[in-house]
């Protein structure tokens, strides 16, 4: 049984020489980590901002000496990791790869317009599956911006990347049971198991987590205790790995508002976002990726561990 999924699996995914991973912020520097880690294909790296760009294949560099100076990896491992990671020249070189996966910021208009322009470098190649890795954007409706709506899909992946081990898959209204299950199978190759998921405000993890963070950042402005010790008791009395509002610094409040705005189309008054995420991310406090959100980072905290084997 285990044996004949793992044939699907392979043979699903055969096809899939060269993954392009748009956006290489914090999630998509992980996702080309695992592409290249696990899946053991090519990345092409792609941001429109060129420093972010160079910080990943900085970190990725970083992760791979590491492997080495560690004695997990031998010189020539970590070389033929590197190699499978590509810097992209520019966006057009997306008409190199088999699979396309989206994590640029969680803005519809954003997005759409990004898929607009792939879709046209892509124009060749109609088999060409692109998914998304927004925590909470309607896939029915970014899969109506691009020319394959039936070969569009969520994908979405935890932060970090390379450590968290399973993917919401979710299924737009139009995606063929192909795209679902080749996209299941990329993420299996990547090390990740699947859960599948409707595609709804958020889906399932975002719907439930994001609440908690924005009543914790209520709590902050309601002054009920400090920030420290907000998460001090969710640590330690609840069992978290981490308190709500250093998680939220980690996610990135940018993203955690635009999630949450995203919320809002429910209808639900639950969602009003709490006015000290607002505020932060309107001064660009956007978190630990910024050096300042509910807490201060040095510089040097700023990295975080991209997953040791
Ligand atoms: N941060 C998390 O914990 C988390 C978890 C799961 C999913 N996500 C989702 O992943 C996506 C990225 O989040 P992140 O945390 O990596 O954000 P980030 O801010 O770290 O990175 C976003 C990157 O996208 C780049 N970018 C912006 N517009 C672009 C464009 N038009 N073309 C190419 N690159 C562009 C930016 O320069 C930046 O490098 C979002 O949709 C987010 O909701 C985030």
């Amino acid at each position: 049984m285990f044996e004949s999924h793992q044939k699907e699996v392979f043979r699903m995914t055969q096809g899939i020489r060269s993954v392009a991973v748009l956006g290489c912020g914090q999630m998509g520097t992980g996702i080309a980590q695992c592409i290249a880690r696990d899946a053991r294909r090519n990345v092409f790296l792609h941001d429109s901002d060129q420093k972010q760009l160079v910080r990943a294949l900085q970190k990725l560099n970083a992760w791979a000496e590491l492997q080495v100076s560690r004695n997990k990896w031998t010189e020539e491992e970590a070389g033929t990791f590197l190699k499978r990671i590509i810097a992209a020249g520019s966006l057009k070189d997306v008409d190199q790869t088999d699979f396309v996966i989206e994590a640029t910021v969680e803005d519809f208009q954003e997005k759409s317009k990004l898929f607009k322009t792939t879709c046209e470098f892509l124009k060749d190649k109609p088999e060409v599956i692109i998914a998304t890795n927004t925590s909470s954007l309607s896939i029915t409706r970014l899969a109506e911006t691009t020319d394959r709506p039936s070969r569009f899909c969520g994908m979405h992946f935890f932060n970090p990347v390379p450590v968290m081990k399973v993917v919401e898959l979710v299924r737009g209204a139009q995606s063929t049971q192909e795209t679902v299950e080749t996209t299941a199978s990329m993420a299996q190759i990547m090390g990740k198991s699947v859960a599948f998921v409707q595609d709804s405000p958020g889906f399932v993890s975002n719907r439930l987590l994001m609440p908690y963070i924005n009543e914790a950042a209520l709590a902050v402005h309601e002054g009920l205790a400090s920030v420290a010790d907000i998460d001090h008791i969710m640590r330690e009395g609840c069992r978290m790995p981490m308190g709500p509002l250093e998680l939220a610094d980690f996610i990135g409040l940018d993203t955690c508002l635009a999630i949450m705005r995203t919320l809002g189309e429910l209808g639900e008054t639950k969602f009003a976002v709490a006015p000290s995420i607002v505020e932060l991310v309107k001064e660009r406090k956007l978190g630990k990726k910024t050096g300042q959100g509910f807490y201060a980072y040095t510089p040097d905290s700023i990295e975080y561990p991209l997953g040791h084997r």
